[in-house]
């Protein structure tokens, strides 16, 4: 349970069902204010159902959402100069163009951004006069995003805002969402892409089959606890090299040659692993210390992979 506070969207125990199947499963979490939150979940986990709730385009079956501490069915009028939108669906008249459209909306708020700049900066100034549904995917992506960001909102919903984009396109979309934290705008986007969340998040919530697994700060989730891995000829005895390595330590082979030992890793247990080689001929490639990732923290407590 939540507590109820001063959060720029606070969701208490969300359910919503689709005819039989359950989507949102009794869903609670809260995003702080001037925070990046991201819902990270594979597909069909439930975000987008979730993210739609609040944005007051559907209705919860139970649970309580309060956005900006008010509710987005009732209060919609008031919360709309107030909140950005971004649907996954690009949410754009298909024949508006791109600039005009982006102005006309720019003009229903009190101190828009300059479209044109923001046009340019999400590198769509040569589309500007091209109908939305004339655009790829990725160009549609970012109009959305512009049209999400145009009113200086203080909160913005975006739903994948870099699925399908270019590396380039990628990079100008986290640095608008970098920017738009750093003057304090509050930012709840959804993605499966766990390099994003642990890139732009204060707060990642992770989402399976409707329910929140996990929830923290990046650091939180992927703890201090380090990894080592490294390549080498396939088929290591790793029984044996665990002998050598402190209780409590793992070791395994995967995909054939690519070798991870999870354990307090230390001087001593890398000369330990290194020694160990050297007495086998092992050559060891790409040896290196890292971190838990979110993709590890996902395997862990779901026993699947956050890609599949
Ligand atoms: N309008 C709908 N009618 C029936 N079922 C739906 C509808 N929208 C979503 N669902 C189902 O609800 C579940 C959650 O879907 P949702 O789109 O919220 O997940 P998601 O986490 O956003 O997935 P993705 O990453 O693929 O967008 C899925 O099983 C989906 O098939």
């Amino acid at each position: 349970m939540t507590t109820p506070g001063d959060g720029a969207v606070e969701l208490d125990t969300l359910v919503k069902r689709y005819g039989t199947a359950t989507a949102v499963d009794g869903l609670s979490f809260s995003a702080a204010r001037g925070a990046v939150t991201a819902l990270l979940g594979p597909n069909g986990a439930g975000k987008t159902t979730t993210i739609e709730i609040c944005e007051g385009f559907r209705r919860a079956d139970a649970g309580t959402v309060r956005v900006l501490g008010l509710d987005p069915v009732a209060d919609a009028r008031a919360l709309k100069p107030r909140v950005g939108v971004m649907p996954q669906s690009g949410g754009v008249p298909g024949t508006a163009k791109a600039a005009e459209f982006l102005r006309l909306v720019a003009s229903f708020h009190a101190t828009p951004l300059d479209p044109a700049a923001l046009l340019a900066r999400l590198g769509l100034t040569e589309h500007a006069r091209t109908a939305f549904r004339r655009m790829s995917g990725g160009q549609q992506q970012r109009l959305s995003l512009a049209v999400a960001v145009v009113g200086r909102p203080e909160l913005v919903f975006l739903d994948e805002p870099s699925t399908g984009l270019d590396p380039q396109a990628r990079h100008a979309t986290w640095e608008l969402i970098e920017e738009l934290r750093a003057a304090g705008v509050s930012v709840v986007l959804t993605t499966h892409n766990m390099d994003e969340a642990e890139r732009l998040s204060d707060k990642v919530v992770i989402v399976d089959h409707g329910k929140v697994v996990a929830e923290g700060s990046p650091q939180e989730l992927t703890g201090a606890e380090r990894q080592l891995r490294f390549r080498a000829r396939p088929g290591l005895g790793l029984e044996e090299l665990l002998s050598a390595l402190p209780a409590g330590s793992a070791a395994k082979e995967s995909p054939a040659g690519h070798y991870l030992i999870e354990a307090d890793v230390s001087p001593e247990l890398l000369a330990t692993v290194t020694t160990w080689c050297a007495s086998h001929g092992v050559m060891t490639e790409d040896l290196r210390i890292e971190r838990r990732t979110l993709e590890d923290v996902f395997l862990e407590l779901t026993g699947r992979e956050l890609r599949s």
